[in-house]
């Protein structure tokens, strides 16, 4: 197992250290909005940057000026490190 998917408690003291993020569905969720669709889709282009430095990839899900972000560790089967570090990382985009 490359990176072991976090207890509900790890989960919780790292959510402590971040705004706005709830677990939905086993996932990191947040929900974003901005001006326009053009200030949504750099968005998701600067998170897909990031990601990819990571190589930790998100769901992404946009509908114009709306972006909600899901994060979890395929690899793990839930909620790892790397999503934690990944929201922290489009926290500070
Ligand atoms: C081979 C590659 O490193 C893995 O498949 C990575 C890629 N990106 C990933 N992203 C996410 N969200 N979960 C993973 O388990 C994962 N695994």
């Amino acid at each position: 197992m490359a990176i072991p998917k976090l207890t509900n408690d790890q989960i919780s003291a790292g959510m402590a250290q971040l705004a706005g993020w709830a677990v939905i569905d086993g996932k990191l969720h947040k929900a974003f909005k901005f001006k326009d669709f053009v200030e949504a889709f750099g968005f998701m282009t600067k998170v897909a940057i990031a990601a990819e430095k990571m190589d930790h990839h998100p769901e992404l899900y946009n509908v114009y000026n709306n972006v909600k972000i899901d994060l979890v560790t395929h690899d793990a089967g839930g909620i790892s490190a790397l999503d934690l570090e990944l929201a922290q990382k489009i926290d500070g985009l």
